[in-house]
């Protein structure tokens, strides 16, 4: 794992672009333990829910609220993460306000997207925060989404797309779109008149920062090759969701933090049936 601090250029460009590429943040060994161990997780495919695109492809994803022990747990805890995201929430402005109030950074979720090749399904053009918006957390600039790649993603295998600049706009009106919930058309493509559309092509092993109100999108996986990440959801304790169901309550809970080499040095494998607690698709009132 990269052991640099994201320097006042990245964190400024964050602040400009909503998003933030940081390449090889994981090393090669980093990453073929999270990728052999992703893979043959039976709770990652026992927990898996489909989701459908407008065209009927059909998207897997397995979603949990509690980091653990896992591989995936280690990842979402460590050091080096949880630095960076602290460094990224809030913007400038804000940060000490935040800091004051008790803003240390939190776990919201975290989800292993598995886009299967020729299967994988599109996403619509949204915010997360449309959706957070819903489990009624009031400060989205303190909420963010963390994309690993797990494998490579490409135009090809359909990598995730980026309306640069576009969480300046705030919240946008969302309503459904088949099964998925999507941004109102109508200021995407006001949006796209003046604002870059952007391919985030990634390498397995670099990581993706993004606001919780960048638009963003992907499209299906036509090729042979499988796109899988894990996108990890990070909040403040300050931040409180008043209508976020989940038991654990681990979007206010502070992180137990771990050291950056217990990825690869600690004993861990995939998810565990106990501690765990995954979303079921029914319970979760931004998926409805
Ligand atoms: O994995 C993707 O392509 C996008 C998924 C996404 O944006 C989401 O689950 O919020
Ligand atoms: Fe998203």
């Amino acid at each position: 794992m990269t052991t640099e601090s994201l320097t006042s250029e990245q964190i400024q460009q964050y602040n400009q672009d909503g998003y933030l590429i940081v390449r090889n943040f994981l090393n090669t060994d980093e990453v073929e333990k999270l990728y052999h161990v992703a893979i043959e997780d039976n709770m990652v495919s026992k927990n898996a829910i489909n989701v459908n695109d407008s065209t009927g492809k059909r998207s897997k994803l397995s979603l949990w609220y509690k980091p653990g022990n896992d591989v995936y747990g280690l990842l979402t805890r460590s050091q080096q993460l949880i630095d960076s995201v602290d460094a990224l929430l809030d913007g400038e402005a804000t940060r000490s306000v935040a800091t004051q109030s008790g803003g240390t950074v939190c776990h919201f979720h975290s989800k292993l997207m598995q886009k299967e090749p020729l299967v994988g399904g599109a996403w619509e053009w949204h915010q997360d925060y449309g959706y957070w918006y819903k489990n009624e957390f009031l400060l989205p600039d303190q909420m963010m989404s963390v994309m690993v790649a797990i494998t490579d993603a490409n135009r090809e295998n359909g990598c995730l797309q980026v309306i640069k600049g576009s969480h300046k706009m705030g919240r946008v009106e969302h309503g459904f779109s088949g099964e998925q919930v999507g941004a109102s058309q109508r200021y995407v493509d006001l949006a796209l008149k003046t604002m870059e559309l952007v391919y985030v092509e990634l390498k397995a092993g670099d990581v993706l920062f993004f606001h919780s109100n960048i638009l963003h999108r992907s499209e299906a996986n036509l090729s042979d090759k499988p796109r899988w990440s894990m996108i990890s959801c990070y909040n403040r304790t300050s931040n409180i969701g008043y209508n976020d169901s989940a038991s654990s309550m681990s979007s206010i809970t502070p992180i137990d933090v771990v050291p950056n080499d217990a990825l690869l040095t600690w004993e861990a494998a995939g998810l565990s049936e106990e501690g765990a607690d995954f979303l079921a698709k029914e319970a979760d009132v931004s998926l409805k």
